[in-house]
């Protein structure tokens, strides 16, 4: 009862001790403390022994006491809607608005500086009316509290130049008012939309667009977070069998196919041959590695047997292709100035020309032509039509329609670039397309007939019509798997009837008759009539784009690692400091070292060595990040035991380099 928290209805029991200790009798002066505002007592009815008058209760509830006090079972407090003065008052608000509650927390002005402001306050408050103001109510004059919605907040500092003239601190200067947050950059006019500072995306590709340019470029000193270099994101296309959480070490590096083939190609480009006939130098060549696949000359192409070298440049080091016609002898120098217009032609799909010359170094007078070197490329004779195979005979995969499209679009391409440059290919065989990568050819060999028949009557037009010619019939051969096909036109067509679409036959058909004199017929015409087929391949050449670049990503971040192991070895264990004792016995450079065996040497229960490259990797990365995450470190005696978080490991890491990069005798 005690704790009930209702008011003494009589004092006296202050002077007559607890009422549990009265007598019945005596009990009856007292007030009843049970009883209610309404008069009644609960225990009443169960023999309660104090006095419950009536009317000396109501006079005890009428007492001043009394009045000054409310007990839970007061009633609920309604405000009275009638003023004072009987008229009515404004209702109030007696919830928040929601604009009130995601406004940004209130940072009040010092009142010193409201008190000294010339400026008479604003008349809508601030803040909205119940917000946790300092300003004195009779400041701000009689609130509006007609007011339906709380005033949107407007942070300070924020305001613009309007707000700022407001907080004058009396001696004509403007002082910022809000706290000093060093992520938000507060130097500079804002821009006139800016709604604040906010702050710039460092991932975004165009940060002064992102938050407006001039507020930006006037913030350059502001804080930026660093871009954080150590996240792997996948890039597409994804593998459509993992789950979202599910990571193969593939995902991290190139795949397989594609790293060997780099990997083949590179070792093409290095090899050398020792003990070989060749000339050590031809001109400003050297380590000539032949490429050719057979001995037999050949003349049929050039009129001169061909030989193709590979060859590094003595000049910038880099290799080249070399391809020597035997016994050529120049009887015109204009000839081979001819190369000089080949120089500019720019096409993914021809083999680029880069010099002329002629040579003595192979004991003979030859004619030598540098173009660039495509390793373990292949001539789409060899490719499709057994050339340097010896079993020429064996029966050729058909080639598909899909494919040919692709290198019909592509020598279109290569030969729209050559023909815009005023020149024209003259030489459109499949011993003289190169394969360099997968359904990927370019145009060998081009410039060497403006060199060797440099005499010929022919117009360039025509060149130009007799390349399409010689390209129709390029296709004719491919589409039938057969090299000498065209010594039986009629059947060769019969069979590329038979073997690809109306589309490709009608395609090949227009070529072939490009030398009929009643008709104009172009590079540029034929291109527009397989505007389907060029879609195509330009959209398989995309995803060949997408799929490089998300192969390049997972790249990307591997180089970092290695930096970081080159760190990790550079320091761990150097026996130069007496055997290691003195520079990692002790200290931040002993818990590298432990490090060091908690990524590298980890053992399982059977004390057999865990091979796991996603440990390594993620503890790796989580040492570039400098993570936060605590590790526990165990030395190899199991004497010592350190839990140490990434972060302190990285400081260690780096402090122990850097002591490592001074000299010797500076150490500690
Ligand atoms: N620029 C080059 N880069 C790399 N390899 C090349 C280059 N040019 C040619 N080759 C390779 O050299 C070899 C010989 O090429 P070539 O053009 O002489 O073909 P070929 O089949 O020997 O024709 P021909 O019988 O007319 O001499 C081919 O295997 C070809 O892949």
């Amino acid at each position: 009862m005690a704790s009930s928290g209702k008011p003494p209805l009589d004092d006296t029991r202050r002077t007559t001790g607890s009422p549990k200790m009265k007598t019945r009798e005596n009990a009856k002066d007292t007030l009843c403390r049970n009883v209610t505002i309404y008069g009644r007592c609960r225990y009443e009815d169960k023999g309660c022994a104090f006095n419950h008058d009536p009317q000396k209760v109501n006079a005890a509830y009428q007492s001043d006491s009394y009045k000054k006090r409310f007990n839970v079972d007061s009633p609920s407090f309604t405000p009275s809607l009638l003023s004072g003065n009987g008229t009515s008052a404004p209702k109030k608000s007696t919830t928040i608005s929601p604009k009130a509650a995601n406004a940004a927390p209130f940072q009040p002005r010092t009142s010193a500086s409201r008190m000294a402001s010339p400026v008479p306050a604003p008349k809508t408050p601030l803040t909205g009316k119940g917000s946790n103001t300092s300003t004195p109510r009779q400041e701000v004059g009689t609130p509006d509290w007609s007011m339906a919605e709380v005033q949107e907040f407007i942070p300070q500092g924020f305001e613009g130049a309007h707000m700022s003239s407001i907080q004058g601190n009396g001696n004509g200067t403007i002082t910022p008012t809000s706290a000093f947050d060093p992520f938000v950059t507060a130097s500079g006019p804002l821009s006139a939309g800016a709604v604040g500072a906010v702050p710039a995306n460092p991932y975004s590709h165009d940060t002064a667009a992102a938050i407006g340019g001039a507020t930006f470029f006037t913030n350059q000193t502001g804080f930026q977070q660093p871009v954080q270099y150590h996240l792997y994101a996948p890039i597409g296309p994804h593998n459509q069998n993992t789950l979202g959480y599910q990571r193969n070490v593939h995902d991290l590096f190139l795949p397989n196919d594609f790293r060997e083939e780099l990997q083949k190609k590179a070792a093409a480009t290095l090899q050398t041959l020792p003990n070989t006939q060749l000339p050590a130098q031809v001109d400003y060549f050297h380590s000539l590695v032949p490429l050719d696949l057979s001995h037999q000359k050949n003349a049929a192409t050039f009129g001169y047997p061909s030989w193709v070298y590979k060859a590094q440049s003595s000049k910038d080091g880099n290799f080249y292709a070399l391809r020597r016609l035997e016994g050529f002898r120049l009887t015109n120098e204009k000839a081979i100035r001819s190369v000089q217009a080949w120089k500019r032609v720019c096409s993914g799909s021809v083999v680029t020309v880069h010099d002329a010359f002629t040579s003595r170094s192979f004991q003979d007078s030859s004619l030598i032509f540098v173009t660039d070197y495509h390793p373990l490329s292949k001539t789409l004779a060899e490719q499709h039509l057994g050339a340097g195979n010896r079993f020429q005979n064996r029966h050729n995969p058909h080639i598909t329609e899909q494919v040919l499209w692709g290198y019909m679009t592509q020598i279109a391409n290569a030969l729209k670039a050559i023909h815009s440059n005023g020149l024209a290919a003259r030489v459109l065989e499949p011993s003289k397309v190169l394969l360099t990568g997968k359904n990927r050819i370019r145009l060998n060999a081009c410039a060497i007939l403006d060199v060797v028949q440099f005499d010929t009557q022919r117009t360039m037009a025509d060149l130009q019509r007799q390349d399409l010619v010689n390209f129709g019939q390029m296709m004719v051969t491919l589409g039938a798997n057969s090299p000498n096909v065209m010594h039986n036109p009629a059947k060769a067509m019969e069979h590329f009837t038979r073997a690809y679409s109306p589309q490709m036959k009608n395609s090949v058909f227009w070529l072939l008759n490009s030398l009929q004199i009643d008709q104009e017929r172009s590079i540029d015409m034929f291109i527009n009539g397989i505007s389907s087929q060029l879609m195509s391949t330009f959209d398989s050449a995309l995803h060949l784009d997408d799929q490089l670049t998300s192969d390049l990503g997972r790249e990307l971040e591997n180089g970092r690692l290695v930096r970081l192991m080159t760190k990790l070895n550079l320091v761990n264990e150097r026996p130069e400091y007496e055997h290691d004792r003195q520079w990692s016995e002790s200290g931040e450079r002993y818990f590298l070292k432990i490090f060091r065996d908690y990524v590298f040497h980890q053992v399982d229960a059977q004390g057999d060595p865990v091979v796991d490259l996603g440990h390594m990797l993620t503890c790796l990365n989580k040492l570039d990040a400098g993570s936060d995450e605590k590790i526990t470190l165990v030395s190899r005696d199991e004497q010592s035991c350190f839990i140490v978080s990434y972060k302190e490991i990285k400081k260690a890491l780096e402090s122990s380099f850097q002591a490592l990069m001074k000299p010797p005798r500076r150490m500690h």
